[in-house]
């Protein structure tokens, strides 16, 4: 190799190698734009899942559609115990008397004051947005909304009433949102409140007898995310809350016409008692959360079912995350089982026409 030959291969060498320390800035502006871009999407991932300040009961007024009995009125003892003042919202005016007193009994101190309002809230919106005015007149602005009033039908699909549909549409579904629509405006303008949908394990799966029912509880789903999202930014946290069956009054009239397939795919979940259903769903409404609830089938149906719901808590997103397809599993089970409820309850009322006509 002559001398110039080995002078010219260094002088490469060394281009060669500024070459790449020019790439040097680039590279490391990838990886500041790398950084950024991660960091921005974890803030993305967990901005929904802040947790919203609760809401103080003590002194609050809680307005309680449905709180003359059962779940609501318990509902009702439950904030009362905490210090709020309470509207009862019904039809019967001897039964919230009655319920008035019963919640008195909770007081924490001797300024909290039961106001009780009778109204039918599937009716007539005006009817309803002028009692809201007068308990605002009374008690100040609605803190929270409890939209509890309701009733449950259950029967076969072909055999039920055919205005019961309606009907119950208009008493569980319309009943909440004209309510919710009358507390509102003065919600967004105080940049505070708390509005809770009673719904019902009911309202997360279509089940045997309830197709009157369930789909008057799927609706307040649907209802309650819209409105979360648009409530957001307003600081108004919607709850929806999706109790198992309750010993309630109202309970023990549906029970009167139920369907056997329905009592006994029913019983899988358990009865629990209305004070034990209120505790839970309070405690959620006051922190904002998105779904309320109830026992150990209540927690495995909501984790399964949560969808495209908000959710705000970041434990709450995580157990979500790693517990869906394990309960879809145990779901599985349970479809099967309850699909060999209903064979089975078929074969059995084939096979006693059968012998009623041999007789
Ligand atoms: N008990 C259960 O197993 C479960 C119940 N739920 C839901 O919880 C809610 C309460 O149920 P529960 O406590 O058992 O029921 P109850 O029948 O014991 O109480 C229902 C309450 O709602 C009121 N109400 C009914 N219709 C209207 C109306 N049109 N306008 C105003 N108030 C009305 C009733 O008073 P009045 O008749 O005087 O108007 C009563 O205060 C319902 O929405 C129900 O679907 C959900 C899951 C399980
Ligand atoms: C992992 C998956 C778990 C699945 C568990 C399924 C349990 C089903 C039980 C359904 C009970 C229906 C309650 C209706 C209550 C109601 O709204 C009426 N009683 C009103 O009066």
């Amino acid at each position: 190799m002559s001398c110039e030959d080995s002078f010219s291969s260094a002088l490469l060498d060394r281009i060669s190698f500024n070459f790449w320390w020019l790439l040097l800035p680039f590279v490391m502006i990838l990886v500041v734009a790398a950084f950024i871009v991660a960091f921005v999407l974890l803030l993305y991932m967990i901005s929904p899942l802040i947790s919203p300040k609760p809401l103080k009961l003590n002194g609050a007024h809680v307005v309680v559609t449905g709180g003359s009995s059962g779940i609501g009125k318990c509902i009702a003892m439950e904030c009362y115990r905490q210090g709020a003042f309470i509207t009862l919202v019904a039809r019967d005016e001897h039964k919230l008397v009655q319920a008035k007193k019963e919640v008195e009994k909770c007081a924490i101190n001797d300024k909290q004051v039961v106001l009780c309002i009778s109204v039918d809230v599937s009716k007539d919106y005006s009817q309803v947005e002028s009692v809201i005015k007068q308990a605002q007149e009374k008690l100040g602005p609605v803190d929270m909304l409890v939209n509890c009033a309701g009733t449950a039908i259950s029967g076969k699909f072909d055999e039920v009433e055919v205005d019961r549909f309606k009907r119950l549409m208009e008493v569980n579904y319309l009943g909440s949102v004209y309510p919710t629509r009358a507390v509102i405006t003065t919600m967004k303008e105080r940049r505070m409140g708390r509005i809770m949908f009673v719904s019902s394990q009911a309202g997360q799966i279509g089940l045997f007898g309830y197709t009157t029912y369930s789909p008057s509880k799927f609706a307040l789903r649907g209802l309650a995310e819209a409105l979360q999202m648009e409530m957001k930014p307003y600081n108004i946290y919607v709850t929806v809350a999706y109790p198992p069956d309750t010993d309630t009054p109202g309970f023990a009239e549906e029970n009167k016409s139920k369907p056997l397939e329905t009592r006994l795919i029913s019983e899988t979940s358990g009865v629990y008692q209305p004070d034990q259903v209120a505790k839970v769903v309070v405690k959620d409404a006051v922190q904002g959360n998105f779904t309320s609830s109830v026992g150990p089938d209540g927690y495995m149906l909501s984790a399964l079912t949560c969808g495209m719901s908000p959710v705000t808590s970041i434990t709450e997103g995580l157990q979500q995350i790693v517990t869906m397809g394990l309960f879809r599993t145990i779901a599985l089970f349970y479809l099967g089982s309850f699909d060999s409820i209903v064979r089975r309850c078929m074969i059995q009322r084939e096979q006693s026409k059968a012998s009623d006509k041999r007789e």
